[in-house]
């Protein structure tokens, strides 16, 4: 006959370990100011980029390179090189959903707050993707560390070319005008854009619902409506009880193309710098204020 365990044994050792995990959890939120969960979600992206990595290296060739790997595949396309616009989108919803629920709540308050982080984070990413003064952040890094536009014919812009044995050479064009010209972005350290862009919106998006959530539980069983007869009405209540699902969906997507990202494109370097930015502004608008 097998052993009988002790079943208040088996509950001693539930509750040791259910304690230790608490006790982290308070030293973290009292050292650190943030919670496992918020810990987790930041130290994911560190795992992605791992597995990243360890898929590169250990897959066959053939499956390595597939659709993910081409840069005209719908994602990246439509969806990441969009990726603040799907963002903003999104978060548009969720605050609308959020501020016709509290009927009777003023929600002013929540309204400014929400705005000034969302204008706090765009400026963030428009500085580092877009325009900063000039060159955007990205750019700049490129260039500072010696990286040029190259293109086989500059004749028409002599003012931000030089010619050199034949080919165009600049450091004063961006990334986007270097593509728009068919050239090639060479030498320098090119941080990643997209890591940076998928970090920094699934970072300020997670940030952003999680004050509004309610347990895995309520999750569960507001997804759980959704089956049966009437989908389309059914999402729409959903959606409307559970605006989070819209912003989960999104970061679900941009973690699946940040791991594309991760095993086909860029230096390790060049990821880690995009990682780091990507946590700078999210750090500073939502940990920050923590301590002060
Ligand atoms: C009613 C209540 C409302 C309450 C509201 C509350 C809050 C909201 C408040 C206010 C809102 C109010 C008003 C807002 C109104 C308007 C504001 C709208 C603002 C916008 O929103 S308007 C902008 C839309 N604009 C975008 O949203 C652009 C996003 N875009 C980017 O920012 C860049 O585009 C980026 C960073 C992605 C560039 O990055 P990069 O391309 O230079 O990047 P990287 O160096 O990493 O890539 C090297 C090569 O690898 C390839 N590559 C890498 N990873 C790959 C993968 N996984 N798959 C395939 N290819 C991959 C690449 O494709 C590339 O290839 P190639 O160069 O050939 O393309």
């Amino acid at each position: 006959m097998p052993p009988v365990s002790n079943p208040s044994e088996g509950d001693t050792r539930y509750d040791k370990d259910f304690q230790r995990l608490e006790s982290f959890s308070r030293s973290l939120k009292q050292k650190w100011r943030i919670s496992v969960a918020e810990l987790a979600f930041i130290l994911s992206f560190a795992l992605n980029f791992a597995i990243g990595k360890l898929l590169h290296l250990y897959s066959d060739q053939s499956e390595v390179y597939n659709y993910y790997n081409d840069k005209n595949n719908i994602f990246n396309q439509y969806f990441v090189k969009k990726g603040w616009a799907w963002t903003t989108m999104v978060i548009i919803f969720f605050y609308a959903v959020v501020v016709s629920r509290r009927k009777n709540e003023p929600s002013q308050r929540v309204l400014i707050t929400a705005i000034a982080r969302y204008f706090a984070a765009t400026l963030w990413w428009a500085l580092f993707t877009q325009w900063c003064f000039g060159l955007p952040i990205m750019d700049r890094v490129f260039v500072y560390t010696g990286g040029r536009c190259v293109v086989p014919d500059g004749k028409h812009w002599a003012h931000l070319f030089e010619e050199i044995d034949g080919m165009f050479h600049s450091h004063k064009v961006s990334s986007f005008a270097c593509r728009s010209l068919r050239g090639s972005w060479e030498g320098g350290h090119d941080p990643s854009g997209h890591v940076f862009l998928l970090v920094h919106s699934s970072l300020y998006l997670f940030f952003e619902i999680k004050p509004y959530w309610r347990g895995w539980s309520q999750f569960r069983r507001n997804i759980e409506r959704l089956r049966g007869p009437n989908f389309p009405a059914k999402l729409v209540d959903t959606l409307n009880t559970t605006p989070q699902v819209a912003a989960i969906i999104l970061m679900a997507l941009w973690w699946f193309m940040l791991l594309m990202t991760n095993m086909y494109f860029h230096s390790i370097a060049e990821k880690l710098v995009g990682l780091l930015f990507g946590y700078a502004a999210i750090g500073v608008v939502y940990i920050l204020p923590r301590w002060l």
